[in-house]
């Protein structure tokens, strides 16, 4: 059955955009992936990441694919995401490689993206939703447009709320978006305050499960040297897509400052304790937020490019991609 989603006056994403100019599109899309996320199984999280941030940063246009080149540092190379994980990027660019062969200049990078990110959710443990297609690659991408439009581990709760607000996500989908850290890691730079020299008296913030406070330090012991060193953001089940993430933050096994403030704030802790005692509830709410999600800033149309062979090659005439 097909799904058609109206976003303005004239702009229509639809689940079979490619019915016809590339019928194989999503099975060409999904082998791809299946492939790279059972050689390289950090590739899930580590896509759905870079979907949150292509996002977040302008809307789902691919923007965060673009390379830096001499004239211009591309949105990748921000601080935000240098630490993204080139398996991510890896599995879109395959994606991308062999879908060119198929249907030359057809399918665009943003849907690719997305498809990507449901696929591989679905693959880990995640429920399945519907990704309706149809949007335009970012002509542009600037490092500068980074700054402000992604969440920090260390902000406020009321600030990580605004920054969502702002978008037009509620509260219920910055929560259920959360239950995303269900996989994946983080480096071990991202929660240290949290585990050395915490106070004058304290040497792991006390909100932290002793145990597992212990077990960070020694994890972590020689950031400094090795800044690759990283724990998994859900200890329990670290590749399963579930809600443990939510039974884990009671527990003080939450990694970041603010995974933990998820259930430390009144406002999101009555979120946590339902999706932590209802899988149903969490994947119900999180397929509408991710769904909601792929359709922020989508540019249709001639607002945006279809970023294909002949762009491409151009832009390596032009040495702008590498
Ligand atoms: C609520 C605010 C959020 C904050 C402050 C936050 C922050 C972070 C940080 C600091 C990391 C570790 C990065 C690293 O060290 O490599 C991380 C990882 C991750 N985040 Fe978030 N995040 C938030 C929301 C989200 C959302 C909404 C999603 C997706 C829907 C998401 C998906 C992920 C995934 C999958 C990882 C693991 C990446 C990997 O293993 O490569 N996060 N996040
Ligand atoms: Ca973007
Ligand atoms: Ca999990």
């Amino acid at each position: 059955m097909s799904m058609m989603i109206h976003l303005s006056e004239g702009e229509k994403l639809s689940t079979d955009y490619y019915k016809s100019s590339c019928p194989s599109a999503l099975d060409i899309i999904r082998n791809t992936i299946v492939d790279k996320q059972i050689t390289s199984p950090t590739t899930a999280a580590g896509t759905v990441r870079l979907f949150f941030h292509d996002c977040f940063v302008g809307g789902c246009d691919a923007s965060v694919l673009v390379s830096s080149n001499s004239f211009n540092k591309g949105e990748r190379d921000a601080d935000d995401n240098l630490s993204l994980p080139g398996d991510g990027f890896d599995a879109i660019v395959r994606a991308k490689t062999a879908l060119e062969l198929t249907c030359p200049g057809v399918v665009s990078c943003s849907d690719i993206l997305a498809v990507a990110a449901r696929d591989l959710i679905t693959m880990v443990g995640g429920p399945f939703y519907n990704v309706p297609l149809g949007r335009k690659d970012s002509i542009t991408a600037k490092v500068t447009d980074v700054k402000g439009n992604l969440p920090q581990p260390t902000m406020p709760m009321s600030d990580l709320i605004a920054l969502f607000a702002k978008k037009g996500f509620s509260v219920r989908d910055m929560v259920a978006l959360s239950g995303a850290h269900t996989i994946g890691f983080s480096h071990c730079s991202q929660f240290a305050h949290r585990i050395y020299n915490y106070s004058n008296t304290q040497s792991y913030d006390p909100s932290l499960n002793p145990r597992y406070a212990e077990g960070l330090q020694k994890a972590c012991s020689t950031y400094h040297k090795d800044p690759s060193m990283s724990a998994f953001n859900d200890v329990m089940t670290p590749s399963k897509f579930d809600n443990m993430y939510f039974q884990n933050l009671p527990r003080g096994l939450g990694l970041l400052e603010s995974d933990h403030a998820l259930i430390a704030d009144d406002r999101t802790k009555g979120l946590v304790e339902t999706y932590a005692a209802n899988q149903t509830a969490f994947f119900e709410d999180f397929v509408q937020a991710i769904e909601k999600l792929g359709l922020y800033g989508v540019k249709t149309g001639n607002r945006g490019e279809l970023r294909g062979r002949e762009q491409k090659e151009e832009r390596l005439r032009k040495n702008e991609f590498h």
